[in-house]
């Protein structure tokens, strides 16, 4: 069981290491603040001896020198304290903002398909990227700071307060008044802030479509349209963002003007003591020298405070996505057989929307090819992602080798599973690192007898850098037949007993198809093989096809039986037949 976080600690949102470091970091503020009085202190001396000719004394050269020598310790002392203090804020938060980033990532892999459903790429990206930046921002520039200065002023202040209570009120009253002042404000610059929060986001969802989209913008002749859409999102987002900074500005500005009157009422109240006689000099000069030396940063400060109310919707944020309940599962339970066994599933992508799986009830051979085809929208691809529990199952089982997938870890599930998709994804990496995913453990000789095996080796040879050239965003400068030859050289790699196989719809020249026709039947040799197929006369030959139409299973068998069934398969077959002689 884990040890039970401190409730400031949950409320920052901070791992156990990172709470530690926030709490050192405190502390080296705090020193490095008291470190700031020796030099001020030795000063202040210098002053005073200064001023002893003044008072008919003489200025006593030996001090001065040991003044000198004491200002240099004290420079050194500020110095080291100022390097450690550097350390423990910085460094330690970002340290931790990395592990926050990793631990959000992390999370985010285990997270159900479902959650990407309803949250975009930008929310995710604005949770991993720009709410880890705020809470590193305020946990470097903001909490240590504010806190160690509280600290010192109220230590100094009691202190003091043994000498004279009078002066030592005087310095510290204004402080909490004027926390008090931005607290007050809370509920304000939380509202602004959280529309200001969500404006961002908007505005970079717009950004990112308007990016992604460019292509399609350029093609329809979209521009103004488009772009109109981009402009409204940022319009509102710097109009939003005045109305925050202004917002925040005047309750900050009230607050560090009644900080500098702080500085007023120690002089006034300084000076009367004086003339009164109830107070030396001495003393009354280092109350105002504590009054600088520690108002300046709290006023600074007091600028960053409203972070703290808008670091507090970033934690919200990052909650939120936390709590989500991620796919879990058994991570070591060994699959010993693999047919795959469907039991009466069904499955909606969305609670209130329809059924797209509808009560399938089929079983798939273990070593033998079964083909999936139906009418477009019919849930093909659905039901390979219920079998590699992209998704979960609303009724019914998935059961692999008779274990139910939802006792599986989705990573440990797709131990036993290759896929080879339309939409191939390829990442900004050399050609051979794109293949090496497939299993990141194999050789080189490995990865390269896959890529021949695959039929890759023509096309990179072919290459600026053969196997070392990198690919680019999405590997965009690759055709979609070698897209997905790479995806099958990765699958071929990985060699697991199953194989999950959408067939591509896009027409291919006839050397392409026949290149990955063959680079497939060597991925499926003795495999457990489910294929999305679109073209039906490449199928013909498959161990069973199970036809859907509208999330349901209405007819399976082999090619013969099913076209003696006179069914759908027949018709959609015979259409695709008369289509090949059709030419435009
Ligand atoms: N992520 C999703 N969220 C909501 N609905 C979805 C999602 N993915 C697919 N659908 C819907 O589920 C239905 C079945 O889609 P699916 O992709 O499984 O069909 P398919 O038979 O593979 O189609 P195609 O042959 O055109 O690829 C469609 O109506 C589709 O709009």
């Amino acid at each position: 069981m884990g040890k039970k976080k401190s409730t400031v600690q949950d409320a920052l949102m901070l791992t156990d290491k990172g709470y530690r470091d926030l709490k050192k970091a405190i502390a080296a503020c705090t020193l490095t603040n008291f470190s700031m009085f020796i030099p001020a202190m030795v000063m202040l001396q210098v002053v005073m001896e200064l001023l002893k000719p003044f008072t008919g004394g003489s200025i006593s050269w030996t001090n001065m020198w040991i003044y000198f020598g004491l200002g240099i310790i004290g420079a050194v002392i500020v110095f080291l304290c100022n390097k450690n203090d550097y350390k423990k804020t910085y460094v330690a938060s970002y340290m931790e903002s990395e592990n926050t980033r990793i631990a959000l990532a992390e999370h985010i892999r285990k997270l159900p398909m479902s959650v990407f459903n309803s949250k975009n790429l930008s929310e995710l990206t604005t949770n991993l990227m720009g709410d880890v930046a705020t809470s590193e921002h305020v946990l470097s520039h903001v909490y240590p700071q504010i806190i160690s200065n509280v600290i010192t002023i109220t230590v100094v202040c009691s202190m003091f307060a043994f000498y004279d209570w009078r002066m030592a009120l005087a310095i510290f009253i204004s402080v909490p008044v004027a926390f008090l002042i931005i607290f007050a404000s809370r509920r304000i610059q939380e509202r602004l802030g959280k529309k200001h929060a969500q404006a961002k986001l908007e505005a970079s969802e717009q950004v990112q479509e308007y990016i992604e989209g460019i292509k399609v913008v350029k093609a329809c002749n979209l521009d103004s349209q488009q772009f109109q859409a981009l402009e409204k999102a940022l319009r509102t987002m710097k109009n939003l963002a005045i109305k925050f900074e202004f917002g925040s500005g005047v309750f900050v500005t009230g607050a560090q003007m009644l900080v500098q009157s702080g500085i007023g009422l120690t002089v006034f109240a300084g000076t009367s003591l004086l003339l009164n006689g109830k107070i030396e000099l001495v003393p009354m000069l280092l109350c105002l020298l504590i009054v600088t030396r520690i108002y300046g940063p709290i006023i600074t400060e007091l600028t960053l405070l409203p972070e703290l109310f808008y670091h507090q919707i970033a934690i919200r944020r990052m909650r939120t996505l936390m709590n989500i309940q991620p796919m879990e599962g058994d991570t070591e339970k060994p699959v010993k057989e693999y047919d795959i066994e469907l039991k009466n599933i069904s499955f909606r992508y969305n609670p209130q929307g329809e059924e797209t799986i509808k009560n399938v009830n089929v079983t798939i051979p273990a070593g033998a090819i079964t083909a999936l085809v139906g009418p477009s929208g019919s849930g093909k691809s659905t039901l390979s992602r219920l079998i590699a529990r992209f998704w979960d199952v609303n009724k019914g089982q998935v059961e692999i080798g008779g274990i139910d997938v939802k006792e599986l870890d989705p990573e440990h599930l797709m131990e036993y599973m290759s896929f080879v998709f339309q939409d191939v994804v390829l990442f900004n990496d050399t050609v051979y690192n794109n293949i090496k995913i497939g299993n990141m453990s194999a050789t080189e000789e490995q990865v390269l007898a896959a890529a021949k095996a695959a039929r890759c080796d023509e096309f990179i040879d072919k290459m600026p850098d053969g196997y070392q050239t990198v690919l680019g965003e999405n590997g965009s400068t690759l055709s979609g037949g070698e897209r997905q030859r790479l995806s099958i050289a990765r699958a071929l790699l990985k060699d697991a007993p199953i194989v999950l196989l959408d067939e591509a719809t896009a027409s291919l020249d006839p050397e392409s198809e026949s290149c990955i026709q063959q680079a497939i039947g060597r991925l499926i040799q003795g495999k457990t093989v489910l294929v999305i197929a679109h073209r039906l006369r490449t199928i013909a030959k498959a161990d069973k096809i199970i036809v859907l139409d509208d999330g349901k299973v209405i007819e399976q068998g082999t090619h013969s039986e099913l076209m003696e069934q006179n069914g759908l398969y027949k018709r959609l077959y015979t259409i695709q037949q008369e289509s090949l002689g059709w030419s435009v």
